[in-house]
């Protein structure tokens, strides 16, 4: 049995889980209001594997997480799939109706939603709420559920279908996010490697150093990679949080740690003087793969 931490039943984050370990049943999901919760399940022995959003197509990095994944916890990264995020605007729609039994959007004074998921709608709710406050909350299932607990408030959430039915409420507008291929990727985090399903494309992922005081650093690391002809598949710099200007670079590659040349080009780079803190070495899915 796998124990899998995760935010609520119906966030985005549970549709996502629940698709990379389909036909596994021997799986047992612990759902957490706080995403420092879901990680803190993992690193207690708890669960196995926390399952976190680290990208998104609108939004670019959820820089919190990432940044917990290399500060605050040390769980390695075992997957990394990638999930579509489609959201919808949730409420009572008696409540927003008006004396002709129309939707009537300005009845609604604050939408509520997680910050990914409200960034995914900006324009939406431009255009249809001008005037509408917003607020973030831990998730877009927790936006849902507060939507259920306080009727008559004119508060609607940003959530997926599934929130929507699980709590009784209505969906007044439908995939309602302002570009289409809207996608999340997702992290799985945890001291076991993932092996329920195969992929061929293995990613691994550092984190670099840069020693200080030292011209064109970061062009000497680059060119371990480029005269080796590894691919990078993203790079990020993040600040070390120790001084400020001081900078890590997290650099994702598109090779495993088991082959010849990612060894060879690590080892080129330590000796220039920069610090490496391997986060892991792990199959990466597209959604497609996953169906
Ligand atoms: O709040 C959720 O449902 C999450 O799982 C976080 C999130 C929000 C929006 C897009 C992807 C993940």
């Amino acid at each position: 049995m796998k124990t899998i931490a995760l935010l609520p039943a119906g966030s985005v984050s549970d549709e996502a889980a629940k698709q990379l370990f389909a036909g596994e049943d021997r799986v047992e999901w612990k759902h957490h209001r706080l995403i420092a919760d879901v990680f803190q399940s993992t690193v207690n022995g708890i669960s196995d594997y926390s399952v976190i959003p680290i990208e998104n197509t609108i939004e670019g990095s959820v820089s919190l997480h990432m940044d917990w994944l290399v500060h605050e916890v040390d769980l390695p990264m075992q997957a990394e799939w990638v999930y579509p995020s489609i959201q919808n605007l949730i409420s009572r729609r008696s409540e927003l109706q008006n004396a002709a039994g129309e939707l009537d959007f300005s009845r609604i004074k604050k939408v509520i939603s997680h910050p990914v998921a409200m960034a995914q709608c900006l324009q939406f709710l431009r255009e249809h709420m001008p005037n509408v406050e917003t607020e973030h909350v831990s998730s877009t299932a927790e936006a849902v559920r507060i939507v259920r607990d306080h009727p008559g408030e004119g508060i609607a959430a940003i959530g997926t279908r599934i929130a929507a039915a699980n709590n009784g409420l209505d969906l007044l507008a439908t995939e309602i996010t302002d570009h289409d291929n809207n996608y999340t990727r997702f992290m799985l985090v945890g001291s076991e490697p993932y092996t329920a399903r195969k992929s061929d494309r293995i990613k691994t992922s550092i984190l670099v150093t840069l020693p200080e005081d030292y011209p064109g650093a970061l062009h000497q690391v680059l060119s371990a990679f480029a005269w080796r002809r590894i691919n990078l598949s993203r790079i990020e710099s993040r600040p070390t949080k120790k001084k400020l200007g001081n900078y890590y670079f997290y650099i994702e590659i598109e090779m495993s740690l088991d082959s010849v040349l990612l060894p060879a080009a690590l080892e080129e780079i330590e000796a220039i003087g920069c610090s490496i803190r391997v986060l892991g070495c792990y199959p990466s899915f597209t959604y497609e793969q996953l169906l």
